[in-house]
């Protein structure tokens, strides 16, 4: 199954990008989205092959934001896609079964969509007002949480969700009794000045009832 904690990638220059994910896999991160906004094909090509590398050193999952042709090419293990961006059952004709296809939303309606379309995951948001992007979903608090998450208890789908937007390892466990599987994170790992800290009690968090 996938890791419950998910890095995005933060950084205006490749060399910021390269910086920030290498730190966060030096800090213990096993699952790499590569969110490089902004930046020509042949730039985010040139990032994305040298940060496929490192994930492959340190055996962590590597997928890109937003770009199927750039996951395709590179061989990434996937593609977080929005409600904007290719669909998702595009997406899966290019890339084929074996590779993720993450899929944001902000309501039910959209979840139904996504997984109809057959997503592997959902990154649901936002929990809270984030600097990290512009142009804002309504943000969900605890309560959207709780109501999306229980329509899918319902519904019976399975599809394991996100939490992302502005999350802090205080929100953690109130975001796990609403059913998330894991987390989507950018901010609290890049700005950290003690991030193998971090992400060690971010997992301890995640994994807390996971019976090994
Ligand atoms: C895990 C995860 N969830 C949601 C998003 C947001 O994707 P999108 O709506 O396409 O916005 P951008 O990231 O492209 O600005 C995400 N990237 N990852
Ligand atoms: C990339 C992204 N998507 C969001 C959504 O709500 O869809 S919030 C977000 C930013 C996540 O970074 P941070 O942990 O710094 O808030
Ligand atoms: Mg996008």
């Amino acid at each position: 199954m996938y890791n419950k904690l998910q890095y995005i990638s933060q950084g205006e220059t490749a060399e910021k990008q390269l910086y920030n994910i290498h730190q966060a896999l030096d800090a213990g991160c096993k699952w790499i989205q590569m969110r490089f906004k902004n930046q020509t094909f042949e730039n985010r090509i040139i990032l994305a092959e040298t940060v496929k590398n490192i994930c492959e050193e340190y055996q962590a999952d590597f997928i890109v934001n937003d770009d199927v042709l750039l996951a395709q090419k590179t061989a990434a293990d996937g593609v977080h896609l929005g409600l904007t961006d290719m669909s998702i059952s595009g997406a899966r004709a290019i890339l084929g079964e074996k590779k993720i296809i993450g899929a944001t939303a902000n309501t039910f309606e959209d979840i139904l969509l996504q997984t109809k379309n057959g997503c592997d995951y959902i990154g649901l948001g936002p929990f809270q007002f984030t600097e990290t992007k512009e142009k804002l979903s309504p943000i969900l608090g605890i309560e959207g949480y709780a109501s999306i998450l229980n329509k899918m208890k319902i519904e019976n789908i399975l599809t394991p969700v996100y939490a992302i937007g502005g999350i802090t390892l205080e929100n953690i466990e109130s975001l796990i009794k609403t059913g998330i599987y894991g987390i989507a994170v950018s901010g609290i790992i890049t700005k950290s000045l003690e991030k193998e800290k971090l992400v060690q009690q971010l997992n301890d968090k995640l994994y807390a009832d996971v019976i090994i």
